[in-house]
């Protein structure tokens, strides 16, 4: 399998705390990486490490094993490849569905003044139309984003970081509060998302759903590598039981 993501040694301090304690871990092309743990195990900073939001005071992230993230800021990152998905949707909700799309992509490549209204290309229209397929939304490009439900929210804000065609997509809790029927149309979602030239993060608490999407499972506790390996291995390992799922 080839790596997409190296964690490398980082630890990530505010003051004199360590919210990440020299944690290594890599994620590979083609597969979901699920980060999980109890609260303030370091799961959002590992995400703020990754995307430049927070600084690294030690060890790197490398992105293909040859772009230093951790020397990047954050839009760099994000022309790099990485696309982060935040915990509470940010779509434009006065507009409709295919104009959220479309700024999406005005904004997620550095284009000059002039591409930006000029029409999408014909590549840029398949891809939209690709991402509508995607997010199961593609009789809605007229509707207004704000009259979607929580859950389509969700899946129009994925659909808006396809736009960026990003090789790692981190997604931060992408089923809290949503339904259950939102909560597994959204497992069949990531399962589509899965692709041989891109790698998915997610963070999330609810455990049916880890088990559903991941690959692998990393269990962070007081900023460090606990346990890693697959679901039903790391569900009955008793580490875990103890810090998180026991409680
Ligand atoms: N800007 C900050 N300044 C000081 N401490 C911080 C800051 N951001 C996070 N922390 C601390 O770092 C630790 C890790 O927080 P983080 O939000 O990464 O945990 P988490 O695993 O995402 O938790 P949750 O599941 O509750 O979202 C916590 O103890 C938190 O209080």
């Amino acid at each position: 399998m080839t790596e997409a993501l190296q964690v490398d040694g980082v630890t990530v301090t505010f003051g004199t705390f360590r919210a990440i304690n020299n944690l290594t871990f890599h994620v590979d092309y083609g597969t979901v990486c699920a980060i999980i743990g109890p609260n303030g195990a370091g799961k959002t900073t590992l995400l703020d490490a990754i995307t430049g939001k927070s600084s690294v005071s030690n060890g790197c992230i490398t992105l293909d094993r040859r772009i230093e993230l951790t020397k990047l800021q954050e839009p760099e990152i994000v022309l790099a490849g990485v696309g982060r998905k935040f915990q509470k949707p940010s779509i434009f909700e006065a507009l409709t569905l295919m104009q959220n799309l479309m700024l999406a992509l005005n904004v997620s490549k550095r284009r000059t003044i002039m591409e930006l209204f000029s029409l999408p290309t014909a590549q840029q229209v398949a891809l939209i139309e690709q991402t509508f397929e995607t997010i199961g939304m593609a009789d809605q490009h007229d509707q207004i984003a704000g009259t979607l439900s929580h859950g389509q929210k969700q899946w129009l804000e994925i659909g808006m970081l396809l736009m960026q065609e990003p090789r790692v997509l981190l997604l931060d809790e992408p089923v809290a509060g949503m339904s259950d029927s939102e909560t597994e149309r959204t497992a069949d979602l990531i399962a589509k998302l899965k692709s041989p030239d891109r790698a998915i993060v997610v963070i999330e608490h609810d455990m049916e759903f880890v088990e559903k999407v991941a690959d692998r499972v990393i269990v962070l506790d007081g900023g460090q590598l606990l346990v890693e390996g697959r679901m039903d291995a790391v569900k009955s390992d008793p580490r875990v039981v103890e810090v998180y799922l026991g409680r």
